[in-house]
């Protein structure tokens, strides 16, 4: 079985309208894949279903040959690591730094070793290090958007959904986050990215995943 598995998922958040129905696909592991689909078509809706945050009035969805049904919400965060579009909803601690260690011992419980090391890489990464005492709250949107990206990165996850990435990022850092997805690819790790710009997944994925009214195109 693939690593995500989705049957027949149809979800809607009214009785009346049906954001999708009857959609069916399959990632591996190592696929990297960009979903597209015009504004308010359900690519925000469909990364929570496949995250466990919501439910599908039918279908399932499989992870790791598992129904997420039956996983906890924990387990899926140790497996897949997501950054929202709004980076705000996952910034809650005092400092930058309390949010790195927070996400990476949470993340990687048994490396606690490496902690250190690595937080301060990623920081470095997204030029975060000057900020490592500031709360998250007192940075400008691009630097929170950074911040969720490094502490999301930096955990050993197994597999990473980025929901429009490149949201506040500046052109150099928009060559970090490149530089940390061809990081990924090179660890052998899969991803999703949610984004409404070609070019951008041109060079980063091989399979689009295309919302629609309709239902779902891959290709
Ligand atoms: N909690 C909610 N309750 C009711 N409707 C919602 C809720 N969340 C989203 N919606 C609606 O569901 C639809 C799909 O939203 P979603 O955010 O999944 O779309 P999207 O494809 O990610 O959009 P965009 O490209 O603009 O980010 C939208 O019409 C939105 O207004």
């Amino acid at each position: 079985m693939s690593f995500y598995t989705a049957n027949s998922l149809t979800f809607s958040y009214t009785r009346i309208n049906k954001l999708f129905e009857n959609i069916s696909f399959a990632i591996e592991k190592d696929q990297h894949v960009g979903l597209m689909g015009p504004n308010g078509c359900g690519k925000t809706t469909l990364i929570k279903l496949m995250l466990g945050l919501l439910k599908p009035q039918q279908g399932e969805i499989y992870l790791d040959g598992k129904n997420i049904n039956n996983i906890s919400l924990s387990h899926i965060g140790k497996k897949v690591g997501y950054v929202f579009q709004n980076p705000d909803k996952q910034l809650f601690c005092p400092t930058v730094w309390e949010q790195m260690s927070f996400s990476f011992i949470y993340g990687n419980a048994d490396c606690k070793d490496d902690a250190d090391y690595k937080l301060k890489h990623y920081l470095e990464i997204f030029d975060l290090a000057r900020y490592k005492d500031s709360s998250p709250l007192e940075l400008s949107r691009g630097e929170k958007q950074r911040l969720a990206l490094a502490s999301v990165l930096s955990r050993n996850v197994e597999f990473v959904i980025l929901d429009e990435p490149t949201t506040g990022l500046d052109i150099l850092r928009r060559k970090q986050l490149d530089k940390c997805l061809e990081a990924l690819k090179e660890e052998g790790k899969g991803y999703i990215i949610v984004s409404h710009e070609d070019e951008f997944l041109i060079h980063h994925v091989d399979t689009i995943l295309n919302l629609n009214p309709k239902g779902v195109d891959i290709r």
